[in-house]
């Protein structure tokens, strides 16, 4: 069944590097209710935040492990477009945030024109038809179901991992998913992300470093580079690409629903190690993030009522706004269990994050 996925016709994932130690969490048994899985699954949500979802076995999982494979197709296709037909569909003029952006690397092609790191953020709301559609290129008019059913079923997936935390939290049934109703408008995308070759660079491996804001990503990669900073050790430590597993992670705004239960750990992305180094690298990312009203602050019930009382009262934002501002730049820091921190990595300064690598 792994192959489904185009891994094996990249090179390997070198053996000799340090890696993260996630566990790995068979969403079929999630489907069915397994209690030691569940537990399982909770535990790394506490614990890392970061875990493998293994899609195989289980219907759901295997069709987006496909339609992920379709998918880094088309992106492949549109980020070898001209660089003046992607900047039609750019930031800032198109959207600040759901739009294409690129940053120049140091890397220039036989040309002389500087190579560059490239993403594409496709809202949901555009592709389910529930709201007035950004311009997009034709290319992405022409995968039209193929976004559609994509975003469908990651929200699928995420909605089964949802209710998974909402029985563990000991919330009211419903709590988590009524934050999360996909009809509803909110931040959730599709991002499309690719980076050159290019040599290992210290100031732009901390500039990368980032928690995403949201509640659960969904991510796929085909090459290394994806990098966690453990929390026992403090060192940063590659995520294996594993054929037929996505990676997931958990969102601040997890982290601020539980008053800092779960985890959003904090990652970024470096050039792919061993023999993976001369290629271009490929994500694709499914952001969740709770509808756009939805007010970020901890919620009433379960076992979050007794977790301690923030030492600072933390400032109040919906959704929409935070993601926004997070999104352009305008709340530089990261987000740590300890709460909103202006220090990553070392830097004195304020990371100038938010768009993440
Ligand atoms: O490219 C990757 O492997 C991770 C990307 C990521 O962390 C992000 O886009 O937030
Ligand atoms: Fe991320």
């Amino acid at each position: 069944m792994t192959s489904l996925t185009s891994h094996a016709t990249l090179p390997p994932f070198p053996d000799n590097v340090p890696t993260a130690p996630l566990v790995s969490v068979s969403l079929a048994q999630l489907e069915a209710g397994d209690k030691a899985v569940s537990d399982a699954f909770f535990k790394a949500c506490k614990e890392l935040g970061f875990f493998y979802l293994d899609m195989l076995g289980s219907k759901l999982g295997e069709t987006i492990v496909s339609e992920a494979e379709q998918l880094n197709k088309v992106q492949q296709k549109f980020f070898s477009l001209p660089n003046e037909v992607k900047d039609v569909y750019g930031r800032p003029h198109l959207h600040p945030f759901y739009a294409y952006r690129f940053s120049e690397t140091a890397v220039k092609d036989e040309n002389g024109i500087p190579l560059r790191g490239e993403n594409y953020n496709l809202r949901k709301d555009d592709i389910l038809g529930q709201c007035e559609r950004l311009a997009c290129h034709p290319m992405i008019l022409e995968h039209q179901e193929l976004f559609e059913k994509y975003a469908i079923h990651c929200r699928a997936a995420i909605d089964c991992l949802l209710e998974h935390l909402n029985t563990h939290l000991e919330l009211p049934p419903g709590t988590l998913a009524k934050l999360h109703r996909i009809h509803e408008r909110s931040g959730d995308h599709v991002r499309f992300t690719q980076s050159p070759p290019q040599p290992w660079d210290d100031e732009r491996a901390a500039r990368a470093a980032h928690t995403d804001f949201g509640s659960i990503t969904i991510l796929f990669n085909w090459l290394g580079g994806l990098q966690i900073r453990t929390a026992d050790t403090n060192k940063w430590v590659y995520v294996r690409p594993v054929p037929g597993s996505c990676i997931v992670n958990l969102g601040d705004a997890m982290v601020k629903f539980t008053g800092g239960i779960l985890r959003s750990n904090i990652h970024r992305v470096v050039p792919a190690p061993g023999e993976q180094a001369g290629l271009t690298r490929n994500s694709l990312v499914f952001f969740s993030r709770p509808e756009d009203a939805v007010v970020l602050k901890r919620l009433k019930g379960g076992i979050i009522d007794a977790q301690p009382a923030p030492e600072v009262p933390e400032e109040e934002m919906t959704s929409d706004e935070w993601i926004m501002k997070k999104g352009t730049g305008q709340l530089p820091g990261i987000y740590t269990a300890k709460g909103f921190e202006y220090k990553g990595d070392g830097a004195r300064e304020p990371l100038p994050v938010a768009i993440k690598a």
